[in-house]
């Protein structure tokens, strides 16, 4: 897969503009975060993000993309399927009302492939903001040595050692919600090298875009215990985060 997204980014930039972004749920898109800044940062990544459940949308071109594409979905779903029952029994939750009801035999998968070439000036610039993932949870592949992610932990940015074939498995705003926050979502970012380019391919899994009310489990639930989060469906948080300009993070917002 990241060979894929490779020779996908190899192509001219006419060939990857047929993918510029046109509307935030596009069914693939294609960007780029170099030059962009806020007040402390430059984003240093391109990136080609698809939605791939329950309709698989890939690029035309590389030639066998799609065939990878389709194999790798097929084997991150039952990755997916295994975690996400582990995660329901250590909560107590009966697996087949979890996966009824936030529908979960026609999720949501995205897809995302990242490049982050070398940096004259690494210090100067992240290959990605500070951010949590909208999903349940999100598996994440890298290129290679350069180990260019980091989560926090315990208050500090800790690098996570991805050597190929490491699988990185993370927690999302929407187990944290579900869970009504036994499990907390991720917070992590990029830096990039001055050296070598890598990829990472992530992908993460979600109920469906819209119908399904993401809200904390009712069995959870009791006046010891009551919900912390107001539910919402997918497509209002991906709203609501991408108006979300504060460095708090997006769940605070629905906090009761
Ligand atoms: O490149 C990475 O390791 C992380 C990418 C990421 O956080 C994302 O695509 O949401
Ligand atoms: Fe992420």
């Amino acid at each position: 897969m990241v060979k894929a997204f490779m020779e996908f980014f190899d192509q001219t930039l006419e060939e990857k503009h047929v993918y510029d972004m046109n509307q935030i749920l596009d069914s693939i898109c294609y960007g780029t975060g170099y030059g962009m800044t806020t007040k402390e940062h430059r984003y240093w990544r391109d990136f080609l993000r698809m939605f791939v459940r329950p309709e698989l949308h890939s690029p035309a071109k590389p030639a066998d993309f799609r065939a990878i594409l389709e194999e790798f979905v097929l084997q991150t779903r039952e990755v997916f399927n295994e975690l996400l029952r582990a995660v329901w029994e250590s909560l107590e939750l009966e697996e087949s009302f979890m996966e009824d009801s936030l529908q979960l035999k026609t999720p949501n998968q995205v897809l995302v492939g990242n490049i982050f070439p070398p940096c004259p000036q690494p210090e100067l610039v992240l290959g990605m903001p500070p951010h949590t993932d909208m999903c349940l949870l999100t598996l994440l592949i890298q290129s290679n040595a350069f180990n260019g992610l980091q989560a926090m932990h315990d208050g500090k940015w800790v690098l996570v050692d991805l050597v190929p074939p490491t699988l990185f498995i993370f927690t999302g705003d929407f187990l944290e919600i579900v869970s009504n926050g036994r499990y907390k979502t991720t917070l992590h970012r990029v830096i990039v090298s001055n050296e070598h380019t890598r990829i990472s391919v992530g992908t993460s899994i979600a109920p469906p875009l819209e119908d399904v009310v993401i809200a904390p489990a009712p069995e959870l639930l009791s006046s010891d215990s009551p919900a912390i989060f107001r539910g919402i469906t997918f497509k209002e948080y991906t709203t609501l985060k991408r108006n979300h300009n504060s460095t708090d993070s997006t769940l605070d917002v629905l906090k009761l």
